[in-house]
């Protein structure tokens, strides 16, 4: 399977009236089992792009499709910055929501939940409500849910970037080992170059007005194990090169 993003553009009308162009010619694509990173300053349009590959938003122009799906429907996850988790409902019972919505046994759909919610490592939390957790164990649950219908593709928009520095730090290792055992095709959103070098195979790096791709970089580092001593100075080559590429886009977008 592979998703295919051709000549995909999406233009909005603003508040006043006026046309704004977010997305322009966008081409690239997602192998199977493939980490793709998106990255570029605030207003590029990821989350525009992530939404149109999600189908929660159409193109203006052009089309996103599934090589190799035959007839079957994709199976499509998405994880956002704020987990929107039903409150009145356990650890659990939010794992289980998206499985609910499938035909499965109740047999398979306790023991899906029961090894993602082990994935996730929250096993001793499982009866606990949302207001008991703190903001990354919630991340974890809607990491959860997310993995718990075995997606075609996972999508996720800037999962961590609510979550403390030490808290993202230990979650983007913690993402990088679920994505070992898991191998889904991921699309993953963040305005943060070293979370981007950190978990992609590839990073595609978009300008602004109009988001275009400006580059798309190939990771040559082990995924497991890149933070380590030995791969550093090639990892900051990486993160240098791309913030290159973003710097002018990026000051333009503090002045707006
Ligand atoms: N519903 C909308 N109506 C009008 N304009 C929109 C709408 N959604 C997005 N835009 C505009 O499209 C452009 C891209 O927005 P988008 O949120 O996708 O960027 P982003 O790169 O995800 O930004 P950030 O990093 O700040 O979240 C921006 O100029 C934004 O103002």
């Amino acid at each position: 399977m592979k998703i295919v993003i051709e000549n995909v553009g999406k233009t909005f009308t603003s508040a006043k009236k006026e046309q704004v162009t977010a997305l322009e010619d966008i081409n690239f694509s997602i192998d199977e089992k493939e980490f793709v990173v998106l990255v570029g300053p605030s207003g590029c349009g990821k989350s525009t792009l992530l939404n149109i590959v999600g189908g929660l938003l159409s193109p203006s122009s052009g089309s996103v499709y599934f090589e190799g799906m035959m007839d079957k429907e994709p199976n499509l996850a998405i994880v956002f910055q704020e987990i929107a988790l039903f409150p009145w409902r356990t650890v659990y019972q939010n794992v289980i929501y998206g499985l609910e919505e499938k035909k499965v046994s109740k047999q398979e759909l306790k023991e899906k939940a029961d090894f993602y919610i082990d994935m996730v490592g929250l096993t001793e939390f499982k009866d606990a409500y949302p207001k008991q957790l703190s903001g990354g164990m919630k991340q974890r649950v809607g990491i959860g849910r997310a993995l718990a219908v075995e997606p075609d593709l996972l999508l996720m928009d800037e999962p961590f970037s609510a979550l403390d520095a030490q808290t993202r730090t230990l979650m983007q290792e913690e993402l990088l080992t679920i994505w070992n055992r898991t191998q889904l095709s991921t699309l993953y959103v963040t305005h943060n170059i070293q979370e981007a070098v950190y978990l992609a195979d590839r990073v595609i790096v978009l300008s602004r007005h109009p988001g275009q791709i400006k580059s798309i970089i190939d990771i040559d580092l082990p995924k497991m194990g890149r933070g380590e001593e030995q791969y550093r100075d090639k990892f900051e080559r990486y993160a240098d090169e791309i913030w290159q590429l973003i710097r002018n886009d990026a000051v333009e977008a503090l002045k707006e």
